[in-house]
């Protein structure tokens, strides 16, 4: 079952490290590659001995050109491929010998933010973002309590019962955020989430992330935008024919 959160939820710093659990000591790992290799069917090497560490609290760029691995690596991260060689250790678990409920749960404590959206059409802003918290069995009066100040941090409470195609990119952007961070998970995951943006609207939404992260979230973004990287000053990993360079402390 979900647990109680106070009201002001995720526009609260405080409530967001405390219902999102990440108020444990940040020299934690939050993330953990160890010699990790992915070998997709084809025979494609598509990372090869990559080691990260990332702490808890940490927010983590990667870059790297257009099929150096970027998103296989996101993708070992929740489970959706699994690693051929080496250890993918995500908030204390290994994500390899996840299955069925526990591979769902586990799930559950990370927000996944795409390029392209992935809105549901038919349904409002106020219904793509709360659809998850539906399906895993929250209460409607919890789910209206995290809608409000979900909505209002990523700037579109006037904008919850419009439907997807009569919004900009930007604010299709911001609704699928408010998606992945409304049940308030302690990672948040982003795979080139403003490559279909421009600048302003990239900026935008690097500042929720940021404000995300000052929150107590563990974020890490893909991304081939240098000029964000450089403007948001964290921590940068590149990638690089499926090996990982450290590009930044
Ligand atoms: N399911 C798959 N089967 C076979 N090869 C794959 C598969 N998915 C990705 N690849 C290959 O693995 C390599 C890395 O792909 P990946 O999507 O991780 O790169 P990327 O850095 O995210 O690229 P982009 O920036 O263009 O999204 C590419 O050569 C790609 O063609």
């Amino acid at each position: 079952m979900p647990t109680a959160v106070s009201p002001k939820l995720v526009s609260d710093k405080s409530t967001y490290a405390q219902d999102s659990d990440t108020q444990q000591p940040n020299h934690r790992l939050m993330v953990e590659l160890r010699s990790t290799a992915k070998t997709y069917l084809n025979g494609h090497n598509a990372l090869l001995d990559v080691n990260l560490a990332v702490k808890q609290g940490e927010f983590l760029f990667i870059t790297g050109p257009s099929g150096s691995g970027k998103s296989t690596l996101l993708k070992l991260l929740y489970g959706e491929e699994l690693p051929t060689q080496g250890e993918v250790i995500v908030d204390g678990c290994d994500v390899a010998c996840l299955r069925g409920d526990r591979l769902s749960l586990f799930r559950r404590r990370i927000g996944i933010v795409f390029q392209d959206y992935k809105l549901i059409p038919q349904r409002t802003v106020a219904e793509n973002v709360t659809v998850v918290l539906q399906a895993q069995g929250y209460t409607r009066k919890e789910i209206q309590r995290r809608l409000e100040p979900t909505l209002k941090l990523v700037g579109l409470l006037n904008k919850a019962d419009c439907f997807p195609e009569k919004l900009s990119g930007g604010e299709q952007q911001r609704v699928s955020i408010a998606r992945a961070i409304i049940a308030t998970p302690p990672l948040l995951l982003a795979d080139e989430p403003t490559g279909n943006l421009d600048p302003d609207n990239s900026w935008q939404i690097m500042q929720i992330f940021q404000k995300l992260n000052s929150f107590g979230a563990t974020v890490i973004v893909t991304t081939h935008d240098e000029q964000l990287v450089r403007r948001c000053g964290h921590r940068v990993v590149q990638v690089h024919n499926g090996r990982l360079h450290q590009i930044t402390e």
